[in-house]
């Protein structure tokens, strides 16, 4: 006997997170509850505004014939949207027990807003002290010397930065410069940090900065090979697809030596949590970057640990479907 139900959630954001040149007011999504005989699935499907080509509309409307047929018992391919096939894969995978319960709840701690409040979740870091900065935001020498001045104040401090393609060559090249090599070899990588991959593969040579592929992953025709500079690709489930989409995406990055980073597109708590054990499962030596949740005001059905947002859970939530 298999049931299905589907929840709609609209949680509240934080001011001012901005993806994209667009603010995000709040975070829409959908969870989906699954049960067959005695085992039960939980899965998350929000895609991503401005990253994901499917709105959460046409996932609904993806989603809710898929369960349809399933609940019917019918065996049926997975969803062409990645947030569906993803959502949907989470729930399958609960239910068979393929999904490993240990997480992965180390974070690479992302550095946004006052920079007291940086330093002292910093320190307050257990294990290795590991930060995320978004660049590209700013002029390069704000970039330059924000970073250099976190590193110089926290001696094991190393960083991974984001730029989001958006330096051209000279301007990555001026951020560079306010880096001493040293500092330079404390950064673990840059996630594309030019607007073409070429302008990235460049400016790693030249810098000896480390890049690592983030957007390039889900374009056509991507395939992860081992080049000059790249030491890693980062994979965000819910714009890339279903856990075995996602398995597949990893051997072919292991087999050219590069690391591979899970990475949040702002789900709830409960899909974080899920990235956090598809990351301890087939990445386990990568801390995942799922420092997202405090963007949020609150978490969903299942906590993430150490959070102090409050719990909502399932019966406080509205149910858009269910058989
Ligand atoms: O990867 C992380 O550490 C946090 C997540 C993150 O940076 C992100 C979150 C939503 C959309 C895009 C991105 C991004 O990596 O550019
Ligand atoms: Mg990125």
């Amino acid at each position: 006997m298999r049931r299905a139900k589907v929840y709609r959630y609209c949680l509240p954001m934080e001011a001012g997170v901005v993806l994209r040149n667009q603010r995000l007011k709040t975070r829409d999504g959908l969870l989906i509850e699954l049960s067959e005989g005695d085992r039960q699935g939980w899965g998350e499907v929000a895609p991503l505004p401005g990253f994901s080509f499917e709105s959460l509309e046409q996932a609904q409307q993806a989603l809710l014939p898929w369960l349809d047929e399933w609940q019917r018992g019918e065996n049926i391919p997975e969803s062409r949207l990645p947030s569906v096939a993803f959502g949907v894969s989470c729930a399958l995978a609960e239910i068979a027990g393929t999904l490993p319960e240990a997480g992965d709840q180390r974070c690479a701690v992302l550095c946004h807003g006052d920079p007291d409040e940086i330093l002292m979740q910093l320190h307050q870091q257990p294990g290795e002290k590991l930060g995320k900065i978004k660049v590209g935001l700013y002029e390069a020498v704000r970039d330059g010397l924000n970073v250099s001045l976190l590193l110089e104040s926290i001696p094991e401090l190393t960083l991974r930065l984001d730029a989001n393609r958006s330096w051209s060559c000279s301007k990555a090249a001026a951020f560079a410069s306010y880096l001493t090599p040293e500092q330079r070899a404390r950064i673990r990588f840059i996630e594309e940090p030019c607007n073409t991959r070429q302008h990235s593969l460049e400016f790693a040579e030249a810098s000896g900065i480390a890049i690592a592929w983030d957007e390039s992953t889900r374009e056509a025709g991507f395939v992860a090979q081992a080049q000059p500079g790249v030491v890693a690709i980062v994979i965000k489930p819910t714009l890339i697809g279903s856990i075995q989409e996602c398995q597949q995406r990893v051997l072919e990055a292991q087999r050219e030596g590069l690391q591979v980073v899970f990475s949040s597109s702002i789900e709830s708590s409960l899909g974080l949590t899920q990235l956090a054990r598809l990351s301890a499962w087939l990445s386990p030596e990568s801390i995942p970057g799922l420092d997202t949740l405090d963007l949020m005001s609150a978490q969903l059905v299942r906590p993430w640990a150490g959070s102090h947002l409050p719990l909502i859970d399932a019966e406080k939530l509205e149910v858009i479907w269910q058989r």
